[in-house]
């Protein structure tokens, strides 16, 4: 079978997303980092009155003549109003927030006056008139559309959605993602590692991923390869209503790698298998009734960058993000010279540093795909394009910022 490009393996990835998850309606409280079900409108004017962006005296600009003398009439606070109206001569005691008194137009700062405190006070230093003077509806006004629907709502989003007077928010569900781990040589951390076994990492990596991008996970354990074993829980993953059912490990072509055929027998509709892409390549997805299965390989690495690449994307589909399949990478220049590459684009751990020329991404020399410390040291996956020519250090490149 021939290896799917990138490109293609993710547009048929996506194209495979059944739609989007409900939206559920949610306190403010517990919004942060969730996904917008649909565009948000303003509920109020925000200021809703002209106020004061400083601390001093609201006066009429034409009186803002160094030397002149201003009679002071009262104060306006921040929810306690001048009730008034400023004339010729006159000021009103003003502090930040506080509603500007009628007639007034400007705001002379209190470090730009002599006196205050005191019934009358002596301008020291000009304004242009309106100085300091925040306009109703400076921010936004009542019916304005504030963010729209796909938005994550990061610390300026809710801060907004609460300005903006809405208690609660309209958000999508998070998705589901079901992760699966599979290996008769898998012992979970902590416990008892034995001969020929090894420690399952891969399904908390992926968790971490899947937590990062907007959806929850449902740790479905780790699967012997065994067909019985397999189809019980990827009917847990069915039977739990998951948007997603990410399996690792056992994609390949070794006698025990069942993990296919388990999901063709539980009635997966197999969209491609094998990407053009090192690591990564066993990487297989399909349908599987409403759930979108994805089965990464079970080399750490691979299963991590391809969780990157393609589980991420899927999740924003779901959560109906907008362009879940842009380009994630960055242009760079390589930090050394490369040799010509093959079939794969190749996806390689490297450090990054920021020079006069632009970002320079430098390969690490080793790049096996079980080798985690490199990745976790790594700060980008440099790519080198599907038979890339020799390249030299310097040379442009793009890549892809892991942290
Ligand atoms: N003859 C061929 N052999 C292999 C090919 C190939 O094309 N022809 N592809 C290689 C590539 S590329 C990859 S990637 C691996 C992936 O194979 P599998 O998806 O079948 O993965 P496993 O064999 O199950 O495991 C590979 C490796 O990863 C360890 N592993 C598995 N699961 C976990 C986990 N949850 N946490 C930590 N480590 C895990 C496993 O013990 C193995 O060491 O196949 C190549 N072979
Ligand atoms: O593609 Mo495998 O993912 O190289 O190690």
């Amino acid at each position: 079978m021939a290896l799917t490009p990138v490109p293609v393996a993710l547009r048929a990835l996506l194209d495979s997303v059944p739609g989007r998850t409900p939206i559920e309606t949610l306190p403010l409280a517990q919004c942060a980092w969730r996904v917008l079900g649909a565009d948000l409108a303003a509920l109020r004017t925000q200021p809703p009155f002209a106020n004061s962006a400083m601390d001093g005296y609201a006066v009429r600009g034409d009186d803002l003549v160094p030397g002149a003398e201003l009679r002071v009439l009262g104060e306006s606070a921040a929810g306690r109003s001048f009730d008034g109206s400023v004339a010729a001569g006159e000021a009103v005691r003003i502090f930040t927030g506080a509603p500007i008194p009628e007639g007034a137009d400007t705001i002379l700062i209190q470090e730009n006056a002599d006196g205050v405190g005191s019934a009358a006070i002596t301008v020291r230093e000009g304004a242009p008139k309106g100085k300091f003077i925040r306009k109703a509806g400076l921010d936004f006004s009542e019916g304005d559309q504030l963010l729209a629907a796909g938005t994550r709502l990061d610390s300026a989003a809710l801060g907004l959605a609460a300005a903006a007077g809405h208690p609660a928010l309209a958000v999508r569900r998070k998705p589901l993602v079901a992760i699966l781990a599979t290996g008769d040589e898998l012992v979970l951390p902590g416990e008892p590692v034995g001969p020929d076994q090894i420690v399952a990492s891969n399904s908390f990596a992926l968790a971490a991923l899947v937590e990062q991008a907007g959806g929850s996970v449902l740790d479905l354990g780790i699967a012997r390869d065994d067909h019985a074993d397999l189809a019980a829980r990827i009917g847990q993953a069915r039977d739990a209503g998951a948007d997603v059912l990410v399996t690792l490990g056992g994609a390949s072509v070794g006698a025990h790698d069942l993990v296919q055929e388990a999901l063709k027998r539980a009635g997966m509709d197999l969209g491609f298998w094998k990407i053009a892409m090192r690591p990564g390549k066993p990487m297989m997805t399909g349908r599987l009734g409403p759930m979108v299965a994805i089965g990464l390989p079970g080399n750490p690495v691979s299963s991590i960058v391809c969780g990157h690449l393609f589980v991420v994307p899927v999740i924003e589909a779901l959560l109906g993000m907008p362009s879940p399949e842009r380009d994630r990478s960055e242009p760079g220049l390589l930090g050394r010279d490369m040799p010509a590459n093959d079939e794969r684009e190749d996806y390689l751990r490297s450090s990054l540093v920021l020079t006069e020329a632009g970002w320079e991404a430098t390969p690490f020399e080793r790049q096996d795909s079980s080798m985690l410390g490199l990745l976790a040291r790594a700060q980008a996956l440099a790519i080198r394009p599907v038979f890339a020519p020799a390249a030299r250090k310097g040379d442009p490149c793009r890549f892809i910022r892991l942290r």
